[in-house]
């Protein structure tokens, strides 16, 4: 079931520059993806393809200077900033990336204890997401900057644990962690989704992606090129839709571990048609013209003229 729908949706920011000229960043374009209840989501993409905007989108805190167009929907109805405002943390939560997003002068039990719905011991439920989370009951009366890396984490998946949030959003986790710390994490995500919340996972990284997600959305200059099931990140690619998916995934160490060439543009220089053809081994004149649109493709869906 379709719990978040976000559609047609862009982002923009104007700035200016040295002598008022003005440049047009278009930072996320025509968008499309949709979030089912029990299911997660990754969203993969290189560093400034506009996973973290979207996820500040959906959560109505990006800054003020962000223009915006299209819908984002939550179970059906249209997300307005009141909205948002009224399920931010509670039906729909994030877990950052750092401890940063805690306040650094409150103990963090107590921080904890303010997302536990009002209907519930929010005493007893903080603690035993505690033990769930093997943090010890003096954990509770710390300050962040007494917690260690792991301990922080934890803490900041029991704000989302105790929110019963049916959306959960969580913004690049598990960076530079060792393995088996790694391993856990990851584990903490999927949980999310086996208790039946939406799950939104932001990476970097294609291998944490496909150990938990069922699809893998892949971002590229602010959109989504492709929406594949995890099963067709498999042998050499010849299951994936488009062609930046398939260099993605050769990419990778374990596959031909070549990288692709080129950069990806820059929000105020985009193409105008696809905005991978100029890195694309298989583009043509035509792909120049226009933005390809999201389509269907096999159980998937892709941008891409050629793609079948
Ligand atoms: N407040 C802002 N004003 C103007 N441009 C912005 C602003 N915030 C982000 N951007 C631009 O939007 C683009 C997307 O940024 P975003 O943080 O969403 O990328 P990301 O995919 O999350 O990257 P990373 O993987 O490094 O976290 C970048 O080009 C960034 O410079
Ligand atoms: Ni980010």
């Amino acid at each position: 079931m379709a719990i978040l729908e976000v559609e047609n949706f862009s982002v923009s920011f104007k700035q200016y520059k040295a002598g008022l000229k003005q440049i047009h960043n278009q930072v996320i374009s025509s968008l499309d993806l949709t979030l089912e209840a029990g299911k997660i989501l990754a969203i993969v993409g290189a560093s400034g393809s506009g996973k973290s905007l979207l996820a500040h989108a959906i959560l109505g805190i990006l800054p003020g200077n962000a223009r915006t167009s299209g819908t984002i929907k939550y179970q059906g109805e249209i997300l307005t900033p009141a909205r948002q405002k009224a399920l931010r943390g509670k039906e729909i939560a994030l877990v950052p990336q750092s401890v940063n997003y805690l306040d650094p002068l409150m103990q963090v039990g107590k921080q904890v204890r303010t997302s536990v719905k009002i209907s519930e011991d929010a005493v007893g439920v903080q603690r035993k997401v505690f033990e769930r989370y093997q943090l010890k009951q003096e954990t509770e009366s710390m300050y962040p900057f007494q917690l260690s890396g792991g301990m922080a984490r934890r803490v900041l998946l029991s704000t989302a644990m105790v929110s019963g949030a049916n959306v959960i959003i969580a913004d690049e986790p598990t960076p530079g962690l060792d393995p088996v710390v790694m391993k856990e994490a990851l584990q903490n995500i999927r949980e999310f989704a086996d208790i039946g919340s939406a799950v939104m996972f932001i990476t970097h990284d294609i291998d944490s992606a496909l150990r938990i997600a069922d699809h893998i959305a892949v971002f590229y200059a602010g959109t989504t090129v492709e929406i594949a099931p995890v099963e067709n990140f498999t042998n050499k690619g010849e299951e994936l839709r488009h062609p930046y998916t398939k260099a993605l995934w050769r990419a990778l160490p374990q596959n031909d571990f070549i990288p692709i060439a080129g950069t990806m543009p820059h929000p105020s220089e985009l193409p105008t048609g696809c905005l991978f053809a100029p890195r694309c081994p298989l583009a043509t004149p035509e792909c120049n013209e226009e933005k390809p649109q999201m389509r269907d493709v096999r159980d998937g869906m892709v941008r891409c003229i050629h793609a079948n």
